[in-house]
């Protein structure tokens, strides 16, 4: 069977510079996938060669197998099946929620067209809003409309270009979990591009982790945060601090940090490692022996996030339940936890 989408070997040139290369994906009927990264990394650009605006300059991008971009040809955007939401929503301001739904649907017989329009309209619980205009609607229920409008005629794809971008950072996550439950209802296959983690965690079954115009790591969620590939990925995903250790034969780490146990691996004395150590790694302890000074913390409801100095200088978050409040220049006894750590080489900058 083939992929709803792929991508292989893509690259895209503005002139002589190259904002994306070598990149290959794929997605599979109903599944959702992400892009995720910086600033400039390529996302938006990606999106775009994907819509059929920027054309490729090496390698192709297949829709339901047949070739809709390739170097020198490329199927105008008007003919792919694609449907786009935007950061902004882009709705017609002087048209009504049902208009603007419908405004895509031209092609479609009085009857149909209403009849399609209804069905969008139930599928994102808007019908009692038919006849508002948009600056009626919440900024979710207006995003309710760009999708129902960007759904209306049954794209292949489905395009969302920071779509929580403009909401209340309350609600991203919220929303990013209520849009993805109905598209998976439908299935409808997607693409999100954002540069935040807790949106593409929130609603993708994949993501493209890009770094400077190419794949860093294309993985699940779940993946990207406990199997980091590099540095770069750790660093991006969740939070947490590189912390570089010497570990000794019986796989102990210095200052008395704890024991790594890694089954697999065998340790030399004197290695040298790296670790990301993230808040769970490390826990309150109110009987260990390892006290370590408090340089800043912040309340997170139930939870303070401390940040720790180690006895060599080095930081480590710890995330403590709130009722233990050790003021900042106190020292808060902790544990390191660290059956789950990653470990990098230090050389090799790779998870091992
Ligand atoms: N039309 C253009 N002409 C020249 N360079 C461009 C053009 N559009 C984007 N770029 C460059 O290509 C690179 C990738 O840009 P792109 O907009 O795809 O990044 P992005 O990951 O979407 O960033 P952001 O999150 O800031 O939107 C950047 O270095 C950008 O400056």
């Amino acid at each position: 069977m083939s992929s709803q989408l792929a991508l292989e070997k893509v690259a895209v040139r503005y002139g002589s510079f190259t904002a994306v290369s070598g990149v290959s994906l794929s997605l599979e009927a109903g599944e959702i996938g992400c892009l995720l990264g910086p600033s400039g990394c390529g996302k938006t650009t990606l999106l775009r060669a994907i819509a059929g605006f920027e054309p490729v300059s090496e390698g192709h991008i297949n829709l339901r197998g047949h070739t809709i971009s390739q170097p020198g040809g490329l199927l105008p955007p008007e003919q792919r099946r694609v449907g786009m939401v935007f950061q902004d929503f882009a709705l017609f301001p002087h048209l009504s929620v049902r208009r603007n739904i419908g405004f895509g649907l031209s092609a479609l017989g009085a009857g149909e067209r209403q009849a399609r329009v209804q069905e969008m309209l139930e599928l994102v619980a808007l019908a009692d809003y038919a006849d508002a205009y948009p600056h009626e609607l919440s900024g979710g229920q207006q995003q309710r409309v760009a999708l129902a409008r960007a759904l209306a005629p049954a794209p292949e794809i489905l395009l969302l270009d920071e779509p929580f971008s403009s909401l209340d950072s309350e609600l991203r996550e919220q929303l990013a979990g209520e849009v993805r439950e109905l598209l998976k209802r439908n299935g409808v296959t997607a693409i999100l591009v954002t540069h935040d983690q807790h949106e593409a965690f929130a609603m993708a079954d994949r993501i493209a982790l890009l770094r400077s115009g190419r794949v860093a790591q294309l993985d699940t969620p779940y993946n990207l945060y406990h199997n980091p590939a590099s540095e770069f990925v750790a660093e991006f995903i969740g939070q947490g601090n590189i912390v570089s250790v010497t570990v000794n034969e019986a796989g102990e780490l210095n200052d008395g940090l704890g024991r790594l146990d890694m089954g697999h691996r065998h340790w030399r004395a004197g290695e040298q490692l790296r670790l990301l150590v993230r808040p769970d790694d490390i826990e309150f302890d109110e009987l260990s022996q390892l006290s370590l000074a408090v340089c800043g913390k912040s309340f997170r409801g139930a939870h303070y996030l401390y940040d720790l100095q180690l006895p060599d200088g080095q930081h480590a978050p710890c995330l403590a339940p709130s009722h233990v409040d050790v003021a900042v220049g106190g020292h808060l006894p902790v544990r390191f936890n660290l059956q789950h750590v990653v470990v990098f080489d230090a050389a090799e900058n790779a998870a091992t």
